[in-house]
């Protein structure tokens, strides 16, 4: 997979391409990043890249010909265009599931009031928001977009695994713990040092409905549950709705 961001302050992805499992992945080579300057593609001697906005208001927008050179740069038939931007189609595992396929992801970041809409209407495939808040620019929503698709790739994750049953489930996770087994006069859930893998099991599934149902009950209206399931969380319903 290819990925180019286009952004004004590109040094900021400097330690987040040297760190940990995202060095790593690029390493094994599953992945490039190039980070694109879009003040190189300014025309004018002033290396301008924002401007006033027509019809006046706050804050200075990002001129649109810079943005439209720096994607046609690097844009080829297989590329995505994505803009990250509040107003985007919120970021769930689903869609970064949908990402991790694609070849060339061109992702660019806004900075300043805004970008010039007539980017974001003819040049722009996707637009995309990690949640309902407002940054001042869009290269940590591009760094969030980036570590949680390159860590899907074949290859991507050896030894370290992540969660397929929980997240893949649309569950949320059981409780976890280690050593030791006493901390502050707090011990382990006995069924977890029993060794009964059955029994642990059962615990782990009970625990997911039960965070899922009392933490982010919404994420139960999408999920195909099975008849197991089903009847676990019949209960937890019953136990938690008195
Ligand atoms: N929430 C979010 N999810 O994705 N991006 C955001 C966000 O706040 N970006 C800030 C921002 C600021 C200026 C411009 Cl021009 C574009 C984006």
């Amino acid at each position: 997979m290819r990925i180019d961001v286009l952004t004004l302050f590109p040094e900021i992805f400097t330690h987040f391409e040297e760190w940990s499992i995202i060095g790593r992945i690029i390493d094994k080579g599953l992945v490039t990043i190039r980070k694109i300057n879009i003040r190189d593609f300014s025309e004018d001697k002033h290396k301008r890249v924002d401007d006033y906005p027509y019809g006046g208001g706050p804050g200075m927008i990002m001129k649109p010909e810079p943005i439209y050179s720096a994607i046609k740069e690097v844009k080829s038939d297989n590329s995505k265009v994505i803009y990250l931007s509040p107003q985007g189609k919120v970021l769930n595992q689903q869609l970064v599931n949908r990402l991790s396929k694609e070849e060339h992801l061109i992702l660019l970041c806004g900075h300043y009031e805004g970008i010039d809409n007539r980017i974001i209407e003819n040049y722009v495939d996707l637009e995309i928001s990690i949640g309902d808040y407002v940054l001042t620019g869009g290269e940590i929503p591009a760094m969030v977009l980036i570590e949680s698709i390159i860590r899907l790739l074949p290859g991507a994750l050896g030894k370290e695994s992540y969660k397929e049953e929980s997240h893949f489930n649309g569950l949320l996770e059981y409780p976890q713990y280690t050593r030791p087994r006493v901390f502050n006069g707090l011990s382990v859930p006995e069924v977890l040092l029993s060794g009964n893998h059955q029994k642990i099991q059962e615990w782990r599934k009970y625990q997911s409905l039960k965070n899922t149902y009392l933490k982010r009950p919404d994420l139960l209206e999408n999920i195909q549950l099975t008849d197991e399931e089903m009847k676990i969380l019949k209960k937890i319903k019953e136990e938690f709705d008195r």
